[in-house]
Order: C-alpha cells, then sequence, then structure tokens
C-alpha cells in the first residue's frame, strides 16, 4: 500500500501540494485528473522520490523513499521522457530491464508484439515516431513487473487501437498490482472508473460519481462555469 501523509510542497512560495493524505491500494487501477498546473506531475515526482517534499511522509509498503528496495518497486512513465536515440528498441528495452530483480523478459516480446514494434525493436530510436517511443515504454514497464506502474498522460498521443491495447494490458495485470495513472483523456476515466481522484487546491480528492457526473461537476465548477458563459455570450451569439 502507498500511504501518503501530511504531504506539502512550495515552488518558490507558491504552495502546489497543500498538506495532502491519501492512500492507494496494492492493487487495482487509480486515475488521476485535474487542471494544468495543479501539481499532479509534482506529486508524481514525489512518490516516486525524485523530488524531495517539503513536508510529510511518504511510505510504500513500509518502505521509505530512497532505499533501493522502495526504487525497484516502482516503475515511473513521465510525460516527458528522454529515450537514447543511438540504441535500439530492443536495446533500450534490455538496458532498462537489466535494473529491475523483477523484469519479466520473457514477456517482452508478447508486447512488442502486442504493440505491433516486433520489427521496429531492431532499429534506433531516433527513426521511431512519438507513438513508437510510447509503445516502447510501456512495453518496458510492464515487462519490468514492478508492483506499482505510475504513468503520466502515457496514453496521449497513441492512436485508438493501441490506447484500447494498452488499456485492456492494465486491466487485466491490475489485479496482481498497483497502476496510476495522471489522464486528461475522458475515455481513461470511462474505461477506468473505480477509483477517479481529483487534484485541487493542493489536495486529491476520491470522485465517486460517474464520468458523466465528473464532466458536469468540471463544467459547473466557478471559474470554467464563467468562461462557458463567456463562450456563448461571444462566440455563439456574434
Ligand atoms: N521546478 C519547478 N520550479 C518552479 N515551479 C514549478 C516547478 N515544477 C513545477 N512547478 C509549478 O508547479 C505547478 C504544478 O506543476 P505540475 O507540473 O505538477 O502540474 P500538472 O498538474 O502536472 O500539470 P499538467 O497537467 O500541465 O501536466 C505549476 O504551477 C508549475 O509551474
Amino acid at each position: 500500500m502507498l500511504e501518503i501523509k501530511n504531504l506539502s510542497k512550495k515552488f518558490k512560495q507558491q504552495v502546489i501540494i497543500d498538506n495532502l493524505s491519501t492512500n492507494f491500494s496494492q492493487t487495482g487501477i487509480t486515475v488521476i485528473v485535474g487542471t494544468n498546473g495543479s501539481g499532479k506531475t509534482t506529486l508524481l515526482n514525489m512518490i516516486t522520490n525524485l523530488l524531495q517534499p517539503d513536508s510529510g511522509q511518504i511510505v510504500l509498503d513500509e518502505l521509505n523513499p530512497g532505499s533501493r528496495e522502495y526504487k525497484s518497486k516502482i516503475f515511473y512513465l513521465p510525460s516527458d521522457f528522454y529515450l537514447p536515440g543511438y540504441m535500439t528498441g530492443k536495446e533500450y528495452a534490455h538496458f532498462v530491464l537489466s535494473r529491475y530483480d523483477t523484469s519479466n523478459y520473457n514477456q517482452l516480446p508478447k508486447l512488442l508484439n502486442l504493440l505491433d514494434m516486433t520489427q521496429s525493436q531492431n532499429k534506433t530510436i531516433e527513426s521511431y515516431s512519438f507513438g513508437m517511443k510510447k509503445k516502447i515504454q510501456i512495453a518496458v514497464a510492464i515487462a519490468a513487473n514492478t508492483d506499482y506502474i505510475i504513468a503520466d498522460e502515457i496514453l496521449g498521443g497513441l492512436d485508438f487501437d493501441t490506447v484500447i491495447l494498452v488499456q485492456e494490458i492494465f486491466d487485466a495485470i491490475s489485479n496482481k498490482k498497483k497502476i496510476i495513472i495522471v489522464s486528461h483523456e475522458r475515455n481513461t476515466i470511462d474505461r477506468f472508473p473505480e477509483d477517479v481522484r481529483l487534484m485541487r487546491k493542493g489536495t486529491l480528492t476520491s470522485f465517486t460519481g460517474s464520468p458523466d457526473e465528473l464532466t458536469k461537476f468540471i463544467k459547473q465548477e466557478g471559474v470554467l462555469h464563467d468562461k462557458l458563459i463567456e463562450i456563448q455570450k461571444h462566440f455563439m451569439h456574434s
């Protein structure tokens, strides 16, 4: 279980994460949604120990961030990532998998095949499209076989077929591991509505309604509501 207690983070006196406390169960899929700049990536960076909180505690299966054991339990798929262009996809995948004791090398060819990357795995990454880079990252994340996968906007920019495939794979493996996805895509919430959390004002709250109710809630919120009225006034009747 991932337990977060009283976590806070400021950047230049601006409070981004504000005394946030929450828990994530050991299995299943959690989707985190929130406006641009609301602090989702900041939170993930602290969970993955890339960023130090100002205060608060993060405990993962009774381990503290920083330890080797803690790191080996999480695979992080960040929203913007650098891949070494001079390596082939296969070389890169094997390099990353070699860093995890949990890696399931046998699963890699199957995943690459499912994601139509069997041919391309032998080409250098510099020749990959944006979607191909994401696919190799996703295949590696799953084959690394860690207890937790944390994915920041990983489905954005992928074609429909691939999104469906990846969602199915995530669903299938989530009975044994925890997957936390930050997403701006409505279809991610439609597919995984069980545990949706809203990042608002530096903290996370569970949203218990349906995806339609979430859309309605977001539209009714103060700022967006005012902007929607403004759109009606200025664009529909001009
Ligand atoms: N290293 C940094 N230095 C200063 N400010 C930062 C830094 N990193 C993030 N911020 C600020 O913290 C806030 C939250 O950023 P963050 O990237 O966590 O948001 P986000 O919810 O992931 O946004 P998005 O949906 O656009 O990816 C923003 O106001 C951002 O400008």
